[in-house]
Order: structure tokens, then sequence, then C-alpha cells
């Protein structure tokens, strides 16, 4: 499990800090713009394991068996005809024309509907007239770009595999994809456009993922990533939606460079019917994916050559220098977590599924905890595995499709998830047989963050629409390689609230030999790397609506039992799912509890199913010493992260303010 940077586990921010304190980004020499542990970390990213693009093509495919029959010079797809679009039209072409528009030269490129190979004619739209003299006219005003607008994913296959390297269809049909340099996202290398407005509202300053950038350098990051992509033959645009709610529904609008990128968000954003296509009108926020195109590490605030610049004034995200997929979905969700909150509606990193009584339940943790693997549960419905919106009227999924991690995928364990890799998901960066084409889920040789992007259909029991009533239970996971804490325990309010709000877990370093050191991350309200707010509001929001509903809150932990990472082991994924069938039966509720020393939490005395000695972390520990020292170690990381929320207010009422502070560890 790597990746989840933070080393010590702290971030640390109070309301004197919040608005000036942030330093400024130069590319001076010798300047410290950010240390990494001012910024929050919640980066899927792995080490790499490949020095070039040939080697990182070489990684992907396994040497058959020497008896298999090999064909020469593969590779090529024969007779594909050029793809169509569902929509006739020319209003369509002129929104992709001024979505392109360079702002220095004010008007949009000429683009034309179709692929640039294909042979049958075309209709385009010509470039807008101007009265530009015709000595100002430049190359780049003479040459068509060609759009290819909501293609199927069978026209995005064939185009994928004709001209992206890397890009093949599985055994059961998936198409396999590499993301290039980057196999993660890349959080210190967002930056959020500081103007009058968002910089009163949103959170800045030490433990805050939004680095400042200012207007005219997203320009200058705008005008690259448009100029680049207007430069190409073609450009894939998706027209999608974003969140299950009618009432809060957001249009996007996504131009990249990959048909790689043009599936992903295919099956990751909402998919708009033909109707709802021909009158998509104008996009609500737009994202330009300039991909593997760098930034000019010269410019102001740039640090790296890598840029996920996003302007809400504008409503616009940039993207150069990374090709990784999910850069664009969790961008998105950062711009929901700024957008649905104004809106009285609280955004959450959570999974959520439904049983068949109704009663829904949500699944906070960071990366690697559980929440695509336990929402994806046969017997319950599957309203989302990681982004939704909880309003006045219940709960709607943001995404229309799931993004599980493949590492040591099994049919037996997930066999949902298993069954969605199909035709039509997107799989990064597996390896699989050259011949076969049988994908190895164990093999890390790309990297440990190997992932599958399908539509959320392709789970058989999902719920469409993604919508649903009130929560009932709000389930927190924490991966807790320590293996200290219990592997389920029941919160109060004011529990849930503390949890929440340090947005505990902690995972093994990773696949370096020899690392037995659990790293501990803090990530308010289990997210912060996509949070825009101060995380103390939607933590407010968050214990309103629990209070209301009658929500009860429960802390489950998924890592490690019966010693810390090394000696220990992880708690049987079907262990879990007992505990989770326990909480949604709701017989759990009926247990007899204890409380735990230090954390204070209540531990059931059963849970069926379950081997009782596992539910007090202590009896599974041989070595008590070393257990309560863990204990200790663990509970003074909580207390020093949680020291820099100690100075605010969580919602009006002063007595829960108190209370939250008093439910963490005590000694
Ligand atoms: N006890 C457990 N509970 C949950 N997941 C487990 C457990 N043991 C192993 N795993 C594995 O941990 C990973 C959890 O990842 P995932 O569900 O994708 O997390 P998230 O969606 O929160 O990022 C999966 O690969 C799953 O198979
Ligand atoms: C897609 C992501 O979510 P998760 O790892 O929580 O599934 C991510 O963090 O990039
Ligand atoms: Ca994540
Ligand atoms: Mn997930």
């Amino acid at each position: 499990m790597a990746g989840n940077g933070n080393t010590d586990g702290e971030f640390s921010f109070s309301a004197a800090a919040a608005r000036d304190a942030l330093p400024r980004i130069t590319t001076e020499k010798g300047a410290k713009p950010t240390t990494s542990s001012d910024v929050c970390h919640d980066d899927t990213a792995s080490p790499v394991n490949f020095q070039t693009i040939d080697e990182l093509h070489s990684l992907q495919k396994k040497r058959s068996a020497p008896t298999t029959p090999l064909k020469e010079g593969g590779g090529e797809v024969m007779g594909t005809s050029g793809p169509t679009t569902p929509v006739s039209g020319e209003s369509m072409l002129q929104s992709v024309s001024a979505s392109l528009a360079s702002l220095t030269r004010e008007t949009g490129p000429k683009v034309i509907k179709g692929d640039p190979t294909s042979t049958s004619k075309v209709a385009h739209v010509p470039h807008t007239p101007t009265s530009v003299p015709a000595a100002d006219i430049s190359d780049s005003a003479l040459k068509f770009t060609h759009v290819l607008h909501n293609l199927s994913p069978a026209e995005l296959y064939e185009q994928a595999i004709k001209y992206e390297k890397g890009s093949f269809v599985t055994s059961t049909g998936a198409l396999a994809t590499l993301s290039g340099a980057k196999t993660g996202r890349s959080p210190k290398d967002k930056r959020v456009v500081k103007d009058e407005t968002t910089a009163s509202e949103l959170w800045w300053g030490k433990g805050s993922p939004n680095i400042e950038m200012d207007e005219q350098t997203f320009l200058v990051n705008r005008e690259r990533a448009v100029d680049y992509l207007n430069s190409l033959d073609k450009v894939f645009v998706n027209d999608q939606y974003l969140n299950w709610d009618p009432e809060n529904r957001i249009k996007v609008r996504i131009v990249s460079a990959r048909a790689y990128h043009s599936l992903f968000m295919h099956n990751m954003c909402i998919r708009p019917t033909p109707e709802e296509l021909e009158n998509f009108g104008t996009p609500d926020f737009t994202i330009y994916n300039a991909g593997k195109f760098p930034c000019n590490r010269f410019t102001h605030y740039m640090t790296s050559s890598t840029s996920v610049d996003i302007n809400l004034g504008r409503r616009e995200m940039v993207i150069l220098g990374t090709q990784y997929a999910g850069e664009m979905k969790k961008g998105l969700f950062g711009v929901m977590h700024y957008l649905m909150p104004k809106r009285k509606i609280l955004s959450l990193h959570s999974g959520c599924n439904m049983g068949k009584e109704g009663d829904v339940a949500l699944f906070f943790g960071l990366s690697g905890t559980g929440k695509t693997t336990l929402s994806t549960d046969h017997n319950r419905y599957l309203i989302g595995d990681d982004e939704h919106c909880w309003s006045e009227t219940g709960v709607s999924n943001i995404e229309g499709g799931c993004y599980a991690k493949c590492i040591d995928l099994s049919r037996e364990k997930e066999p949902d998830i298993w069954n969605a890799i199909k035709f039509g998901t997107v799989l990064e960066n597996v390896v699989f047989d050259e011949h076969t084409r049988e994908v190895d889920y164990k093999d890390k040789s790309v990297t440990e963050n190997t992932r599958a992007a399908y539509p959320i259909e392709y789970i058989p029991n999902s719920k469409i629409p993604c919508v649903g009533p009130h929560p009932k239970n709000v389930i927190l996971l924490a991966c807790d390689a320590f293996g200290v804490l219990p592997p389920i325990s029941k919160l109060d309010l004011a529990q849930t609230m503390y949890h929440f709000i340090s947005g505990y877990t902690a995972l093994v370093a990773g696949t370096e030999e020899g690392v037995k050191e659990p790293r501990a991350t803090f990530s308010a309200c289990f997210g912060a790397a996509f949070i825009m707010l101060h995380p103390t509001k939607y933590a407010a929001m968050l214990a309103e609506k629990m209070q209301a509903q009658g929500a009860i809150g429960w802390l489950v932990n998924t890592g490690w039992s019966g010693g810390s990472y090394g000696s220990g082991s992880r708690i049987k994924l079907a262990y879990t799912r007992k505990i989770i069938d326990a909480i949604h039966s709701g017989s759990l509720l009926n247990a007899t509890y204890r409380k735990t020393e230090i954390f204070g939490l209540e531990i059931p005395n059963e849970v069926e199913g379950v081997p009782s000695e596992i539910l007090e972390p202590m009896n599974a520990w041989e070595d008590k010493v070393a257990y309560k020292d863990t204990l200790l170690k663990l509970a003074g990381l909580f207390r020093n992260n949680f020291e820099t929320f100690t100075s605010h207010k969580i919602g009006e009422d002063g007595k829960l303010t108190e209370e939250i502070l008093a439910a963490g560890p005590n000694f």
C-alpha cells in the first residue's frame, strides 16, 4: 500500500494561519515554496519501476510460455472505419470551438467532426468569420482540429488500440492502458486560483490541499494546454453530468488528447442519453487535459513539469504533465466540494450502499481502506463507491462509475468487481500475458496502484438512479497498520466527529523490502486532498445531518490485527464483511459492549461469524507490552494531529465542540 505519503502524519492549521500565511511560490533557485509536510497527502502514486518509456512498455507484457505460438508483427487493427457521433450538430461543434478558443487570439479553432483518417464525408463548422487581416493568419489558424465527441466505448477502443501505444484488449474484453510516468495523483502539483472570492471562501495555508496560483498564471497554463490540444489532429470531447440528484446536476465537458481519457471519463461520469446530449448546451465546468504535455517550469508557481490547476471563477481546470486519469475524477470532486456546500449539500469522500429495506450506509475512508470493496456488496444495492452528496432529501452519487484497486484482486473475494472487468472497462497499468492477454493481478511491475474504471451498471445490483434516502449508518474505515484499533467499535456523535476530523489511516510504506514501520496519515474529513473549505465546515454539516437523522457512527479497522505490519496480519476481508453485515442488519445495536482504555471505544463482545478473540485488539497481540507501547504511540499521533483543531468551533453548538475535543484518546 504505497504512497499515502505523509511520513509523520502531522499537519496543522489554525484560524490565524488561514489567509495570509501561505508562502509565495517562486521558481527561484533555493526557494522552498512548500515543504512536503505542508501539503496534505493522499497520493496514490507508488514508486515507479521504470526509467524510460521503452522500459515502461516492456513491463506491461509478460512472456508467454515458450510453447505458445506467437504471431509476428501484431498490434495493427484492420478495417476500422471512422467513428461517428450521435449528435448531428453544428451547435456542438460551435460550442467545442468556443471551448477551445485561444484567449489571446479570441477565436475558436476550426473544428471538424470525426476521425482525421476517416474517408467518410464529415460536416465541419467553418472558422468563426473574423475581420483579422490576412497577414495575421498563423499556421495554426489554417488547420482543422478533428473533434471526437462522446464516442462510444467501441470507437474509443479502436482509437486507443490504433494510436495509443500500450493499449490492448485483455482476455475478458477490458481495455488495458498505460498512464505513463505518473501512476497516481500528484497532490503537490495541485494549484487553485486565489482571487477576491476564493481568498476568503477557501481553506488556505498549512495542511490545506489548496496551494495558490494567480489568475494570470492560470491563463498562461490554460493557453499552453489549449494551444497544445489545438495543435493536434484530433481531440476527444466528453459532455457528461455529475450528481444523480437531478436538481443539483452539473454539466461537465472534458477535452483531452487520449482515447484512454475519454473512455475513463465516459465510465466515471454520468452518461447523458442521446436526447440529453442533443440539448446539452453550455457546460458548467470544463477540463482541458493536455496529458503528457508538460507545464513550463519557469512559470510562476510551478515547481515541477506537472500542474493540475483549478479556477473556480472561470469554472475550468487545466491538466499539464500527467496522464493519470484519476486526476480528472478527483479534480471534479474538489469542485463539487466547493459548489455543493454553497447549496447546503454535504459532499462526502465515501462509498454508499443500500439494503433491501432501504437502509443506507456510508463508508468513509482514505485510499486503500475499503470504500470500494465494502460498498460493493452482493447482498446490497450499490449507490456508489467513492463520491457522494447528502442533501435535504437523502444521498446521491456524484459519479456514474467506480474506480477499483486491482492489486491482488481475486474472483473469490471480490466477485462483483472481478466480473465488472469486461468490455468497456479501462484497466490501468496492469500486467498481462502477451499471448493470452490474461491479467496477472498480483503483478506490481508497473505500479502497485493498478486500477479498473467501469460504469456503475457493471455491478449487477447497482441502484440506478444512484440515489437513496438518508443514511442510517456512517462507517469510518481506517486501515490501521499499527494493529491497535479494534476491528469494530460503536461511536457516539462526538467520537464520530473526532474521528471524521482526524481522518486517520496507517498503511505500510510500500513495496520496498524491509519497511516495517507503518505510516500514519491524518487527512481531515477522510479526504483533505479534495476539500475546498475548512474541514470544520464539513464536520458541522455532518454532525447536523447525523443528529437530525439519528444516524449511528462506527469505526472499522480494515488493517492489522495481532501485531503491527510485520508481526500481525491484515484482518481477513471475510471477517470485515461479517462485521459490516452486523452493522447493516442492526444486530450490533443489541450487542453488549465494553470500553477500551485510552481511545475509549465501545467494542462488542460478540459479532456473528467473527472470532471473539480478535474483537479486543490486546487479546490478539502476544506481546502485551508492545501492544501498549504501540497504542500509546498512536494515541500520541492522534493528539498531536488534533491540536490544530482545538481553536475551532464546530457548528453553532459550543457544547458539541467541547464534547468532540474530549472524544479523543485519554492518557
Ligand atoms: N479486511 C479488509 N477490508 C477491506 N479491504 C481489504 C481487507 N483486506 C484486504 N483488503 C483489500 O484492501 C483494498 C481496499 O481497497 P479499496 O476498497 O479500493 O479502497 P478505497 O476504495 O477506500 O480506496 C482492496 O484491494 C481489498 O481487497
Ligand atoms: C481514485 C482515488 O480514490 P480511492 O483511492 O479512494 O479509491 C484516488 O485517491 O485517486
Ligand atoms: Ca483517495
Ligand atoms: Mn475506491
